[in-house]
C-alpha cells in the first residue's frame, strides 16, 4: 500500500497525521479535480451542468470533467483561467484585508505561470498596481502572456531575483510569496514531484524560501501584509518559516479562520493560525497559506515623489479613442508601438523601469504607421477596450477556432473594410483586416492553436 511514495515521506506523514495518515496517503492517489476561475470583467461564472462553485472564491467553479481547453475560444479570450481550487483561497484572504488603501501597490513575487497574479488582478479590478514577477525567463514570458490575456492595464511584469526588490524599500502594501517548494501537494497531479522528493530537497527548499523572504522583506511597507503559501505539507517549509519570519518581532501572524464547512484545516503557529488544504479533507490539491503583518519600523524610506520621466509625444486620437476612459491613461511610445498605463501610477512605473527588469507593462495599444493606426492584439484582450470603436464580426465556434489557428476567413457580404474585432460569444479574440475579398488574420503566430481541429 502507498508504494508510490518514498519510505521517508510515508514515515513523516505517519508522524504528522497519526490516525489520519492512511486516509491522507490514500487521498493522494485519488483523481485530480478540475476547476477554473472566471474573469469577472469578461464573463460571469457560469454554473453549467455538473459545475459546482468553489466555496472560497466567487469566480471559481469545479468542473465535472476536464475539457480540452485549447478547443474553447473563451479560454484564448482570457475569459477564465484553469486553476487548482485550493489556490483560489487567495481571493478570500485578500477580501479579508479590509484596511488596504483604495489603490494599493501589490507584488506577486513568484508569479509564473500566473494563477495567483490573474486572481490578484481580478481582486484589484483595475485599482492600484500589480507587479507580477518571475525570476526564470521562459516562465516570465508565460506569466506576461497570461496577464495580457486577462486584460488589466494596471499590471507590470518583471523578471527579477527577489533581492532586486530591496531597491524599492517599504513600497508594497501586499506581497504574495507563493514559494517554490518540494511540491508534496502535487503528488497526485505530477509523478515527477514524487520522483524528485527527498528529505534533502525539503531542507534545500526551506532554506531557499527563507532567502527569498529575507531578500524581498524590505520592499514590504511597515503595516503591509505578506501572504505566504506553498503547495507542500511539511512543517519545515511552512510553520517553521513563518515562526522564523516572526522572530525579533518583525511581523505578527494574522489568524485565518475559514468556515468549518469548507473543511480546510487550521495550523497553529505561536498565537496565530494558518490554513492547510489536505487531500482527504478538502476538494483540491495540497496548499499551505499564512498571513502576516509587518510591524512598524522607524526606517521607512519612501520614493521621491517626482522623477524625471520619459514622456514622449502626445498619443494620436485614433488610438486614444479605442479606450473606455482615455484621460485616465498615460500613453508612451515604445519601439513596438504605443503602450497605455494608468496615469496615476506613472511615477511608480518609472521607478520599476529604473530599478527592475520590466518585461511588460500596461497594454500595447498599437502603432501609427504613415498616419494610419494599426491596433495591437493586446488591445483586443484589454478590459479597457472601447468595443464600439471597431467594426465587429461574431464568429461561430468553427470559424473562431479557424481564426485562432491563423487561417484566412472570408468576410460576410457588406462587412466594412478595415480592422475588424473578431468576437466569439461576445468576447474579443483578436483583430483581422478585412480587405474586401478576404480577412487577413492578425492573430499573433506565437499564440495560435497548433493542434488539429475536430471536423
Ligand atoms: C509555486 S510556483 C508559483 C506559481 C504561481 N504563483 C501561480 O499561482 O501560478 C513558484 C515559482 O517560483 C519561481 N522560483 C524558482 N526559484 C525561485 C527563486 N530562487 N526566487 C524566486 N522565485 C523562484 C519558480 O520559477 C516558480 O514559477
Amino acid at each position: 500500500m502507498h508504494s508510490r511514495f518514498p519510505a521517508e515521506f510515508i514515515q513523516r506523514i505517519n508522524q504528522q497525521f497519526g490516525d489520519d495518515a492512511n486516509a491522507f496517503l490514500g487521498a493522494l492517489s485519488n483523481d485530480v479535480v478540475t476547476s477554473v476561475r472566471y474573469n469577472p470583467n469578461k464573463m460571469q461564472a457560469s454554473y453549467e451542468l455538473g459545475a459546482e462553485p468553489v466555496p472560497w472564491c466567487k469566480d471559481g467553479v469545479y468542473l465535472s470533467e476536464k475539457p480540452v481547453f485549447t478547443l474553447d475560444p473563451l479560454f484564448h479570450a482570457g475569459c477564465y483561467y484553469p486553476q487548482e481550487a485550493s489556490s483560489m483561497i487567495l481571493d478570500w484572504v485578500l477580501q479579508n484585508l479590509t484596511d488596504l488603501p483604495e489603490h494599493p501597490h501589490v507584488l506577486d513575487l513568484c508569479g509564473a505561470p500566473g494563477g495567483k497574479s490573474t486572481l490578484m488582478a481580478s481582486f484589484l479590478a483595475g485599482k492600484g498596481v500589480l507587479v507580477a514577477n518571475e525570476v526564470i525567463k521562459s516562465r516570465a514570458n508565460v506569466l506576461a502572456e497570461n496577464l495580457m490575456k486577462w486584460g488589466y492595464s494596471n499590471c507590470v511584469v518583471t523578471r527579477n531575483d527577489p533581492s532586486d526588490f530591496s531597491r524599492l524599500p517599504s513600497h508594497f502594501d501586499v506581497m504574495v510569496v507563493d514559494a517554490p517548494c518540494s511540491g508534496e501537494g502535487m503528488f497526485r497531479k505530477d509523478e515527477r514531484a514524487i520522483e524528485e522528493w527527498s528529505q534533502g530537497n525539503v531542507a534545500m527548499c526551506a532554506s531557499r524560501q527563507r532567502r527569498i523572504l529575507a531578500d524581498a522583506w524590505p520592499a514590504l511597507k511597515p503595516g503591509g501584509y505578506l501572504v505566504y503559501s506553498t503547495c507542500t505539507f511539511n512543517p519545515d517549509e511552512n510553520e517553521e518559516n513563518i515562526r522564523w519570519l516572526c522572530e525579533g518581532n518583525r511581523a505578527d501572524i494574522i489568524s485565518l479562520n475559514a468556515p468549518n464547512d469548507w473543511c480546510i484545516s487550521s495550523v497553529k503557529i505561536a498565537n496565530g493560525e494558518a490554513l492547510a488544504f489536505y487531500p482527504h479533507k478538502s476538494k483540491g490539491e495540497g496548499l499551505f497559506v499564512a498571513l502576516l503583518r509587518k510591524n512598524d519600523e522607524d526606517s521607512t524610506i519612501s520614493f521621491p515623489k517626482k522623477i524625471k520621466n520619459k514622456e514622449k509625444n502626445k498619443a494620436p486620437g485614433a488610438l486614444t479613442q479605442c479606450f473606455k476612459n482615455a484621460p485616465a491613461f498615460f500613453f508612451s511610445e515604445e519601439a513596438n508601438g504605443w503602450r497605455a498605463f494608468p496615469a496615476e501610477f506613472k511615477n511608480d512605473l518609472f521607478q520599476y523601469q529604473k530599478n527592475l527588469s520590466v518585461l511588460r507593462y500596461g497594454v500595447e495599444a498599437g502603432q501609427v504607421i504613415r498616419n494610419r493606426y494599426q491596433p495591437s492584439h493586446e488591445l483586443a484582450m484589454s478590459v479597457d477596450l472601447q468595443p464600439e470603436s471597431f467594426v465587429t464580426c461574431n464568429l461561430s465556434l468553427k470559424d473562431a477556432l479557424k481564426y485562432l489557428k491563423g487561417e484566412v476567413l472570408v468576410p460576410s457580404t457588406g462587412l466594412e473594410t478595415g480592422f475588424v474585432l473578431m468576437n466569439y460569444n461576445g468576447a474579443p479574440l483578436g483583430f483581422a483586416k478585412n480587405i474586401g475579398t478576404r480577412m487577413n488574420n492578425l492573430y499573433p503566430s506565437s499564440l495560435r492553436i497548433r493542434m488539429a481541429l475536430p471536423d
